[in-house]
């Protein structure tokens, strides 16, 4: 069993350190030099310098050797990526470890993965993490979705590391979109905060955006289990309350009326646009994600956003 991450960004590096605790990790970079010099990966991952079993690398050759390979790019990046590189990949047992949906298609990654490299084995690893915490060794507990059940148990074998444990499901609709949504709702939450709104209503936020997770999850005949476990609700909870995340941070930023740095990665934003778009379409309530895609779209202010919430017929919870 070999490992590579494809991506060298916060998440990948992550991903590659713990791995590298077990024996030999390829991390490719678009650009590897400043980190194969340093040992550390200065730009997204300070502090974490590399073990010595962990190699960079920018030669594609060299980073797509190994049987199993971790794609850490963004996800409205994931499908390029794949298309560019596609013959070195046949094959393999490829990872996505990005959470959204993509705007182009609204799909996930495990579908992105399938329908450019139909021949590889697609799964998704996802589930409450900040890079900071896997790089350094703290517990942490994640989903792997396979939708073949023996290549599942094989990709859970391989990844589980001392303090990263995983889970095993065959259901990777549910998976991914657990991990898509909750970007959303902490968006959503952020904004919450942000705008002096409290605490009372991050929680409704949260509660109400999980329901609506579930209505698309059921619509898109994920296993009902699936969203209850750590791809969702683990990973809802994380996000929507902490200033790690950048979902949160962004949604604290429009909450605030303060800038946010337009470069940084938060997949959320994409993820609210296709959402938006996939609801209106199949008929599916969700108000919160429509909310968030207007406050990103300056279509609502945080107030309007609410009151559209607030205002909305009184239902059976
Ligand atoms: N950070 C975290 O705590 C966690 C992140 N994730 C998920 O991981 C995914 C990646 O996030 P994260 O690592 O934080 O993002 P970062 O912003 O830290 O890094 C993104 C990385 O993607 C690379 N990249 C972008 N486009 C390409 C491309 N076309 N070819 C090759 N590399 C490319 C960038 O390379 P370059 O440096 O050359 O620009 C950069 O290294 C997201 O979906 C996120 O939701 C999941 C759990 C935790
Ligand atoms: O997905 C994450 C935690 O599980 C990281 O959250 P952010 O992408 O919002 O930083």
């Amino acid at each position: 069993m070999s490992v590579s991450v494809l991506g060298a960004g916060a998440f990948g590096t992550a991903l590659a350190i713990s791995l590298a605790g077990k024996g030999p990790v390829t991390l490719w970079a678009r650009d590897a030099g400043d980190m194969a010099e340093r040992r550390e990966n200065a730009k997204r991952l300070p502090g974490c310098p590399f073990p010595e079993t962990l190699s960079v690398t920018d030669d594609l050759e060299a980073g797509t050797e190994a049987e199993i390979i971790l794609l850490a790019v963004p996800m409205q990046k994931l499908r390029s990526v794949l298309e560019e590189h596609k013959d070195a990949l046949h094959g393999k047992h490829l990872v996505a470890c990005c959470k959204g949906i993509e705007l182009s298609s609204g799909v996930g990654p495990v579908s992105v993965i399938t329908q450019t490299i139909p021949d590889a084995t697609a799964a998704i690893l996802t589930g409450p993490s900040f890079a900071a915490d896997i790089a350094r060794g703290l517990p942490t507990a994640l989903t792997l979705a396979c939708a073949d059940a023996e290549a599942g148990r094989y990709l859970q074998a391989a990844l589980t590391t001392a303090n990263l444990r995983l889970y095993r499901t065959t259901d990777t609709i549910g998976a991914e979109l657990g991990g898509a949504l909750k970007n959303v709702v902490a968006i959503a939450s952020g904004a919450a905060i942000g705008a002096g709104l409290g605490e009372s209503a991050r929680a409704a936020l949260m509660t109400r955006g999980y329901a609506e997770m579930q209505r698309l999850a059921a619509h898109l005949k994920s296993e009902p289990t699936t969203l209850a476990g750590l791809s969702g609700f683990g990973d809802l909870t994380l996000t929507c309350t902490s200033e790690q995340s950048r979902n949160y941070r962004l949604g604290q930023s429009l909450g605030q009326g303060t800038p946010f740095d337009p470069t940084t990665t938060v997949e959320g934003a994409a993820t609210a646009r296709a959402v938006d778009a996939l609801a209106r379409d199949a008929g599916i309530d969700m108000p919160i994600t429509r909310a968030v895609a207007g406050l990103l779209d300056n279509q609502l202010d945080v107030a309007g956003a609410m009151k559209s919430l607030l205002t909305r017929p009184l239902k059976e919870e």
